[in-house]
């Protein structure tokens, strides 16, 4: 699962083994040595590290081939992807220090009262005098954490981490970590409501559907801060805006293209939405159960509400029967679920958005020959469409006008700003998404929500920029 990239300790007794020998044995099982560094030098024998890129085989492989080498031992394996989990991703730093007992006693007691008091006769003044101003809570029950399913609320916390850090570094937002350890709808708003006073917004993370529309629309209701379930929104925004530069790069329309969506849980309900939004005419979407139809009876509330759209298309099927003669498949369900006689059947010039993480309904070599434009979520390969590139300005932007909440029109502007980042000379079919390195996204993301949210009468405050 995923590129796994290795640091093998090997001890090497030269009377009996070679480099040569351990090079072969390494690359015979299929990996790619990446770099060499000598731990302890020696005549006799000798220790080195030996990073190795083992694409998807894990370390297996490795240590078989490497115990057939007579006169090498296996020091020691570690997994670079690990190593950067080891003790967590963030932490927590002072924004000024204390050195002696004057700074003390302005930070701390008695100082810290009078502001306390200030807080307490207008709370607004949270946001300037407190952490409210800057910081997000990233919440999850780990329920459905990417692909990965219900994996619980300390496993959940590796992805909850990244997302913090990637609040940070590409849009300076303080970012906090949650996972919660209970299924509860009713304990879960409950909580996140208790918790709120200290944060600026609240982002949902990776909440299993149907529960997270529920969970979301109450905390938006009661809590007068911005409530936004990224793995609804921020990947429904950034599929918007691939699609539209991937509409140019194929000469489509669209709405003029047959739309499959795979996998109606959080994601798909809300790509589906924001593609009727952006005038699609003809969608299918696709659940475990084959085609969700226009006219069908369904417990699942946003299922019976697409099955209300004259845009749903009302024949049964499965996802096979669905994909033939689209243009455009979205995947956001489960990994490996296509294979490369499925994506043949689309329409000339088709585009495929295989989103499952970690891995893709399809994998880009089975699919590619076969169709025009193919993204992913994963930053191996190109075209990325991942939510982070929707979060982060996203949340600079409502933090930074202080909006109440996050609307449809804030979302589609944003879709907008990305899908701009990229220019007409640089379209092609390789660069449909800008990465998230391009250092235009955060601006133009967060520009098009502050004058969203002014623009509609959603901003609490008007940002010195936009004065
Ligand atoms: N690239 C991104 O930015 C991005 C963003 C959000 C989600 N995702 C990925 O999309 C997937 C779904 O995420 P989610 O948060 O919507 O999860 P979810 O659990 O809310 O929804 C998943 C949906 O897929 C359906 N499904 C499962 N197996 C299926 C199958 N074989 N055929 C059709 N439908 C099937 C489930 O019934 C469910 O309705 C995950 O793999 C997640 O990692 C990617
Ligand atoms: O975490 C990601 O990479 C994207 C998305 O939020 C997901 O759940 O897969
Ligand atoms: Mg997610």
């Amino acid at each position: 699962m995923g590129q796994t990239s290795l640091i093998l300790r090997l001890e090497m007794d030269h009377s009996r083994c070679s480099f040569g020998e351990v090079a072969t044995a390494i690359t015979e099982a299929g990996g790619d040595i990446t770099s060499i560094d000598v731990i302890r030098p020696g005549k006799e024998s000798s220790i080195r590290d030996v990073t190795v890129d083992a694409g998807d085989h894990g370390e297996k492989p490795f240590l078989e081939a490497l115990k057939n080498v007579k006169g090498l031992k296996i020091v020691n394996v570690s997994d670079r992807t690990f190593l950067a989990h080891l003790g967590g991703k963030i932490s927590i730093q002072p924004t000024l220090p204390i050195k002696n007992r004057d700074d003390l006693s302005r930070v701390y007691t008695p100082g810290v009262a009078r502001v306390c008091e200030a807080i307490h006769e207008d709370p607004k003044k949270a946001f300037s005098l407190t952490v409210k101003r800057n910081t997000v809570a990233v919440i999850s029950d780990g329920t459905a954490v990417l692909g990965l399913g219900d994996i619980g609320p300390y496993a959940a916390a590796p992805v909850m981490e990244g997302k913090a850090m990637l609040f940070k570094q590409l849009a300076g937002v303080d970012a906090f970590p949650i996972c919660l350890d209970t299924k509860d709808t009713e304990e879960i708003i409950r909580t996140i409501k208790a918790i709120s006073p200290i944060f600026g917004g609240i982002n949902l993370e990776d909440i299993s559907s149907p529960r997270c529309f529920e969970i979301e629309r109450r905390l938006s209701e009661e809590l007068s801060i911005p409530i936004f379930h990224d793995d609804q929104h921020g990947t429904a925004v950034v599929v918007i805006a691939g699609l539209l530069n991937a509409l140019k790069v194929v000469g489509k329309r669209i709405d003029q293209v047959k739309v499959v969506v795979n996998g109606i849980g959080a994601a798909g309900v809300s790509i589906c939405k924001m593609l009727l939004d952006a005038g699609v005419t003809l969608l299918v979407p696709v659940d475990r159960e084959g085609a969700i139809v226009r006219g069908g009876r369904y417990d699942h509330p946003m299922w019976s509400w697409l099955a209300e759209q004259h845009q749903v298309q009302p024949e049964p099927g499965t996802l096979k029967d669905a994909i033939e003669g689209a243009d455009v498949f979205i995947g956001v369900s489960r990994g490996g679920l296509l294979g490369a006689e499925d994506v043949r059947k689309m329409a000339e010039r088709s585009i495929v958005f295989a989103m499952a993480n970690p891995n893709p309904e399809i994998a880009p070599e089975e699919a590619l020959p076969h169709v025009a434009v193919f993204a992913t979520g994963r930053s191996d390969y190109p075209n990325q469409i991942n939510n982070v590139l929707v979060f982060p300005g996203l949340f600079r932007g409502a933090l930074d006008c202080r909006a109440k909440r996050i609307s449809e029109p804030m979302k589609l502007a944003a879709a907008r700003a990305i899908a701009s980042v990229v220019t007409e000379n640089e379209l092609n079919d390789q660069y449909i998404i800008p990465s998230i390195f391009n250092e235009h996204v955060v601006p133009k993301v967060r520009h098009a929500v502050i004058e969203t949210a002014i623009l509609t009468g959603l901003a609490g405050r008007i940002p010195p920029d936009f004065r």
